[in-house]
């Protein structure tokens, strides 16, 4: 862990085992912390805050040391690239394209926020006045993040409350903490002060429910499920916290009978078997219209039983192992409870037969045929490589079911009428939408989710406002008494 500046070891000395989930084989040891952990890391951020030497510092110089980091990253990817696939299971194409990801988004905030952070002039409407908007840190920011996309998530995060001048401590996911660690390296090496970013370590319920309560923590950043959400909303109101969450998706994927039918379906497996289906945006809900159904599934269902699912590391591998038993024998148990629901397993539905697979955390990717709104597999997030299939007959039926959701994070919709690509989109409640194209996502753009899907943007410019406060600051010129209680 690295707190004030300094690589420690948990209060108690206590370890835990980071475990590769293609062969279980233990990778790392880390250490594993509890509260009083947490504790030290927020004190430290709270005093570095206080000393002013980066919150004050001229952010043109903090986005020096956030460009630095970005070289670090850049200069360090194949390294960074490996300890994410080792550390997730993914493919190591998927890891690479994450580092070239995260850079960017160092570089995103490094660049913005040297002209959006500034003094703005407005015009009083009191004569003999001054009035300016000022943007200032919001203080000690706390940091949780899931183990899907452990650095970038991460990323999301780190770049813009450091541009903005804000201290912050960071609590990775238990499962996934390798990427995030050697990220705080390249932040000493990049020359961030001490006490600026700190991280601890361990699970959940202790580190990180000790992050959300702690009355000296001025803001909270958490993505991750929806459960563990609602507890840190919860504990963040004892002090009236700077919340942001980012949590889970049933993200609908809506394919018109005038779409590129090739395109439709490839894209419809991008949208859920990309990292085993555990992405947040996954496309897991495909809502079809009624006239292309039957060609569609079959067609669907030829691709997917050709997907070559195996280590990570190898160039033949196309979707690697869920993160670990437990959430394994989830996904299991999701697929179990729709075929009791009545849904038809059109291919996958269980383990692989594979000798070389058994020891990893395989599902074989699995459609679901004959789905139906009010099922548990249409409406609750699996997290997992499995996809659902519904019919509708006419645009505002379609709009409805890929509403039908407590989620709102993102959706997909195929057709080459403009128009109708428009309306529909238009009518999506949703944080994204894409026409034509599934999951993409770059920092220019907001993400995040409506619903409960979560609470505020990461990315854009809305992701660097999350992290600053608006001050008004008026001053009189010709100050006078105003005589009212003469
Ligand atoms: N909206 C997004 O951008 C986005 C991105 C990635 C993942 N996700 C969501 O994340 C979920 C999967 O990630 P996960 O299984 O790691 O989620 P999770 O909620 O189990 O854990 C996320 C993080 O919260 C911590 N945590 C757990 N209990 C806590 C508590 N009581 N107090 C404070 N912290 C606690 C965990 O240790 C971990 O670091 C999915 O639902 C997925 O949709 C959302
Ligand atoms: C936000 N995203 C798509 C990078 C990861 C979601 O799990």
């Amino acid at each position: 862990m690295f707190i004030n500046g300094e690589w420690v070891e948990s209060k108690f000395g206590k370890f835990c085992e980071i475990i590769n989930p293609y062969n279980q084989e233990i990778i790392a040891m880390v250490s594993e912390g509890d509260e009083s952990d947490s504790k030290a890391a927020i004190t430290a951020a709270r005093k570095a805050f206080n000393r002013g030497d980066w919150s004050t510092m001229d952010v043109k110089e903090r986005c020096k040391v956030v460009h630095k980091i970005a070289n670090l990253i850049e200069r360090d990817r194949e390294e960074l690239a490996n300890l994410e696939s080792l550390d997730t299971g993914k493919t190591i194409e998927e890891s690479r394209g994450d580092m070239a990801d995260v850079t960017a988004v160092f570089r995103y905030y490094a660049e913005m926020a040297e002209t959006e952070i500034g003094d703005e002039t407005i015009n009083s409407p009191i004569s003999n006045s001054t009035s300016k908007i000022v943007r200032e840190p919001v203080g000690v920011c706390a940091q949780i993040t899931p183990w899907n996309y452990p650095l970038l998530q991460a990323s999301w995060k780190l770049a813009p409350a450091l541009v903005a001048g804000n201290t912050l401590v960071m609590k990775p996911s238990e499962v996934t903490p390798l990427t995030t660690i050697k990220v705080f390296e390249l932040m000493e090496e990049a020359g961030v002060k001490r006490g600026v970013a700190n991280l601890i370590l361990g699970p959940g319920n202790s580190v990180g429910a000790e992050l959300a309560s702690n009355e000296d923590v001025d803001l909270i950043s958490f993505t991750g499920g929806l459960a563990t959400g609602k507890k840190i909303m919860q504990s963040a109101s004892s002090n009236v916290k700077n919340l942001a969450l980012e949590l889970g998706g049933k993200n609908p994927n809506v394919v018109f009978a005038d779409a590129d039918f090739e395109t439709a379906v490839d894209q419809a497996m991008n949208a859920v078997f990309f990292h085993a289906g555990q992405v947040c945006s996954a496309g897991t809900r495909l809502i079809l219209e009624e006239s292309i159904h039957d060609e569609f599934v079959g067609a669907l269902v030829d691709r997917v039983k050709s997907i070559r699912l195996g280590n990570g590391f190898d160039k033949s591998t196309q979707m690697g192992p869920l993160i670990s038993e437990e959430h394994l024998n989830k996904v299991i148990n999701y697929v179990e409870k729709g075929k009791q629901e009545g849904v038809t397993v059109a291919v996958g539905g269980k383990l692989p037969d594979d000798p070389e697979l058994q020891n990893g955390f395989f599902y074989l990717p699995t459609v679901l045929t004959d789905c139906t709104t009010d099922m548990s597999v249409v409406q609750d997030e699996a997290f997992g490589p499995v996809i659902t299939v519904e019919k509708f007959t006419t645009e505002d039926q379609a709009v409805r079911l890929a509403n039908d959701s407590i989620y709102g994070l993102s959706g997909g919709l195929f057709t080459n009428d403009t128009a109708k690509a428009e309306r529909c989109a238009a009518k999506m409640r949703m944080g994204t939408v894409w026409i034509n194209d599934v999951n993409l996502y770059f920092p220019q753009a907001p993400w995040g989710g409506y619903k409960q899907s979560g609470i505020g943007r990461e990315l854009g410019k809305t992701g660097l406002e999350e992290y600053l406060e608006t001050k008004h600051i008026y001053h009189n010129l010709k100050p006078k008494p105003l005589n009212w209680f003469k």
